[in-house]
Formats: C-alpha cells, structure tokens, sequence
C-alpha cells in the first residue's frame, strides 16, 4: 500500500507524520511503527505519527515510539501536525483534547493541565512527587509530572555532567514506574530559564522531548525555583513553557517540515492480519 508521509521536526525530536485521514485506514502495527521508525532499514525517526479522522477535532493523532509503544502524547509532534493542518488545529490525542496555533515562525499548543499524584503519574506505590525519597547513583529526590505522558525530573548542578546513556534506560524501566517513564535531567540557571536533557521512554536520548519540557518547567514552577513563562533548553533548542496552577500548559517553539516523499507501507512490518 502506498503511502504518503511527511518528515518533520521540532527543533531536531523528528517525525514520520502519516496523514491517514483521507486515504484507505493505516493498519498501525507496533512491529511496522519500529520498522518504521528504524534510522538504518526504515524511514527513520523518533516517533511515528499517525493522523485519523476524528469526530470531534481536525485530526485524531496516534503516537507511536521508535521501540512501538503506542503513547499518550508528544508536545514537539503536536507543534508539527498542527503546522501540517495549517497553523490553526484542534487535534484529539488519548491524553485529550489539544488546540495550536501558529504566530510566525512558532507554533502555541495548549496541552491540558499537569497531574502531580504518584497515581496519576503512574508511581507503584504512594509518595510525594515533589522530592520522591528514590535515588540512582548521585540522581536523587526528582519530582514526578504527568503531562498526558509520565515524567520524572532531577534537578542537577549542571545537566550536562549526567551519564544520561547509561542511567536513563535503568530509570525508563524500573519497577518503581508501571507503565515506564520519560526521565529528565535539568538545570536551572535562573529564575527564567533551564537547561533540559532528556531519555525518552521508547526511544532513548532525544534532541528535544516537548512534553519532557513541560513536565520539568510545571514542577520547578510548582516548586518556586523559576517564574513563568520559562525558557527551557534542549539540546535542539529552546522551548517557552507557560503555566500556573489550575490552567493549562502552554508550550511554544519551532516546528519544521522537511520533506514528503511516498513509501510502500507493505515493506515495514506485516499488517495485523499477518
Ligand atoms: N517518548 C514519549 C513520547 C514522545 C515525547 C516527546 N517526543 C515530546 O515531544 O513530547 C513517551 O513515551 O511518553
């Protein structure tokens, strides 16, 4: 079957975006998302975004890590489909229902509002998510976010001395996270910006994760450790993350197209039906 897909980015986390809202349904497998996904024998990219025809928004979007897991939502990819739908989009996710709009070269995606229960994030058993008494190695006391995906964020001296390769995929899949977590190294340089690095669950090390930022600035915010908005820097870039108790999340930054090609989507990964 033959496809269309767009490749995009937002500030280098990149994207596969396969508009299936028009065409024939796109079996989406998580054998053909990593197929996908692969950077030597697929297409490429850190996750694959598959948009559906929604009932209620512009576009339902699918969101599919480069391991397969299908996920509940990706801040960099909802700046790039709403860029793809024109600059102004409603867009039905399993995390709920999000609103961007673009201003210029930025795209502002509305993301709901952060959850800090060690239920909501999910944690397997009870603790304050705002210094949890959990430690590994010299990463300890982080706080805890769900943003529509689980976050769990260290604050450090300097974010870029972490052995982030090696530490990140023992935290993503500890015991202590059911459904595996999102792990976020930060720094904070002053009351309006922190440097953020992230391993992402499913995918590993990332140039930029949108939902880790927002998840890292909604709890030093909750913390008093910056004001809002704050810029927060990734390894790509920077995002601003505007927030306050009781509103939603409001992340703005970048949102490239680089090119639309066609594949035949029957060469990655067998359809469901085998
Ligand atoms: N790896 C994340 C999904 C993508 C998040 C990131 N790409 C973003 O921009 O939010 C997860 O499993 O929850």
């Amino acid at each position: 079957m033959q496809v269309r897909f767009h490749k995009m980015h937002g500030l280098g986390n990149d994207f596969v975006v396969i508009d299936a809202r028009v065409t024939a349904p796109v079996e989406m497998t998580a054998a053909r998302a990593r197929a996908l996904a692969d950077r030597k024998t697929g297409v490429g990219c850190d996750q694959l975004i598959l948009l559906e025809p929604s009932a209620v928004a512009d576009a339902r979007m699918r969101i599919f890590n480069a391991d397969g897991s299908e996920v509940e939502a990706c801040g960099n990819a909802t700046r790039c489909v709403v860029s793809l739908l024109g600059g102004s989009a409603r867009i039905e996710t399993v995390a709920g229902l999000l609103e961007g709009r673009s201003a210029g070269d930025q795209v502002s995606v509305e993301l709901g509002e952060p959850r800090f229960d060690w239920d909501a994030i999910p944690l397997a058993y009870a603790m304050d998510t705002r210094a949890m008494p959990v430690a590994w190695e010299d990463l300890e006391a982080p706080m805890a976010a769900n943003v529509g995906n689980p976050h769990v964020v260290f604050f450090v001296p300097e974010t870029d001395a972490v052995a982030l390769d090696r530490l990140g995929p023992q935290i993503e899949t500890d015991p202590l996270f059911p459904a595996r977590i999102n792990v976020n190294v930060a720094t904070v340089d002053d009351r309006a910006n922190i440097r953020l690095r992230v391993w992402e669950r499913g995918v590993g090390l990332t140039d930029a994760c949108g939902t880790g930022a927002c998840a890292t600035a909604v709890s030093a915010i909750r913390a008093g450790l910056v004001d809002s908005p704050v810029r927060v820097t990734l390894p790509g870039g920077p995002l601003t993350i505007d927030w306050a108790p009781g509103r939603p999340i409001i992340m703005t930054g970048p949102a490239t197209h680089v090119f639309t090609a066609e594949t035949d989507l029957s060469a990655f990964g067998a359809d469901a039906r085998g």
